[in-house]
């Protein structure tokens, strides 16, 4: 590997519980990569041990075709923002930027020049003066970034930068993120609880849980074609089903499990005809919810499993009368995806 970030069978331990198990993971210079899984699953210890906050229990952290499992902090090549933004309360913005040129040495003339240089690119430079809590949240985080920025990083740590943030302004403030790492060409590396901001920033998603990887690729390949039923969970919109549930399970191949997107449901009467190279079974409605573009249909299967189906508007049956109305729910063969057993 040339360029980016390479973790080699990279393990944590803490008191001899495994956090983070062995994982290789490869991001190419200049992309965005989303850690993403649930509470606990190692995600900001994968990245706490790329910046050198946390040391490697085995195995190895290569940047750039650097070894840095060893190296300090700030000899790595990578900056940190945190999820709480960490600012100095005390010290006006521009200081706050120019923070990491002062620990470098550099005189104050110099290092405010490219602190204000930082806050343009962050459009705060007229913000310049105030201190952080003079600020709202989404302007904090600018600051935030544009002090990660200043001592020109390969590779920018991102522990979940935008959940102080509300809906709205994650939205904006992801778009920003996004952008800007678009046009410094730096590898960005974002944990996220989110699978929607992680589907909307990542080129490369890392799905993780127990410390392990489950899937890493482009969200899109990801949502098409989830690796396990904990991931096709994870990620939503999709319904993980057992084997049993087709009467004919020859499709599945010996598959313990399959799942089905959500969208890929139709809805008809009981009494309609299966279409060709399609699956159809009985499911009674329990709920439907209304949700703009589509209905979120809640439904139930004879042996309790439960299935939703997002139905666009045109496309919902006339006159449900909910709850107890029995439906034939149907898709494609094609759009089974079969979980083997391990
Ligand atoms: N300093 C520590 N000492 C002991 N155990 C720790 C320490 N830091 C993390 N752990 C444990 O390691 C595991 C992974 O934690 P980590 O913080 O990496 O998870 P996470 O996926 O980032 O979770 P969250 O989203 O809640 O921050 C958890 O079981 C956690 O309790």
């Amino acid at each position: 590997m040339v360029k980016g970030v390479e973790l080699i069978n990279t393990s944590k331990s803490y008191d001899g519980k495994i956090a983070v198990d062995g994982i290789d993971l490869k991001i190419a210079s200049g992309s965005y990569c989303c850690l993403l899984g649930p509470s606990g699953c190692g995600k900001s210890t994968t990245l706490r041990m790329i910046a050198g906050h946390e040391e490697v229990t085995s195995g190895d952290i290569v940047l750039n075709s650097r070894n840095v499992t060893d190296l300090a902090p700030r000899k790595r090549g990578t900056a940190m923002m945190f999820q709480n933004y960490a600012l100095f309360p005390h010290l006006s913005c521009v200081d706050n930027v120019a923070y990491g040129l002062k620990i470098a040495g550099l005189n104050k003339a110099d290092r405010t020049k490219e602190a204000m240089e930082m806050l343009d690119l962050v459009n705060m430079a007229s913000f310049a003066d105030k201190r952080p809590d003079q600020l709202s949240g989404g302007q904090q985080q600018r600051i935030a970034l544009a002090r990660a920025l200043i001592c020109k990083p390969d590779v920018v740590l991102l522990d979940e930068p935008l959940s102080a943030l509300d809906p709205f302004l994650r939205i904006q403030m992801r778009k920003e993120l996004k952008q800007l790492q678009s046009k410094l060409g730096l590898t960005f590396i974002h944990v996220t609880h989110s699978q929607e901001e992680a589907f909307a920033l990542a080129d490369l998603a890392v799905v993780m849980a127990d410390g392990v990887i489950q899937q890493q690729g482009h969200p899109k390949s990801i949502f098409e074609k989830p690796a396990s039923a904990f991931v096709a969970d994870f990620i939503g919109g999709h319904n993980v089903l057992k084997a049993n549930t087709l009467n004919d399970p020859s499709p599945l191949n010996g598959a313990e499990s399959f799942s089905i997107r959500s969208d890929k449901i139709s809805l008809a009467p009981l009494d309609a005809n299966t279409e060709e190279h399609h699956v159809s079974i009985k499911a009674e409605i329990l709920d439907v919810e209304f949700q703009a573009q589509f209905y979120f249909v809640e439904t139930r299967l004879a042996d309790g499993q439960k299935v939703m189906c997002y139905i666009p508007e045109d496309q919902l049956p006339q006159d449900l009368a909910i709850p107890a109305l029995h439906v034939q729910l149907s898709w494609a063969l094609d759009n089974i995806n079969p979980f083997h057993p391990n």
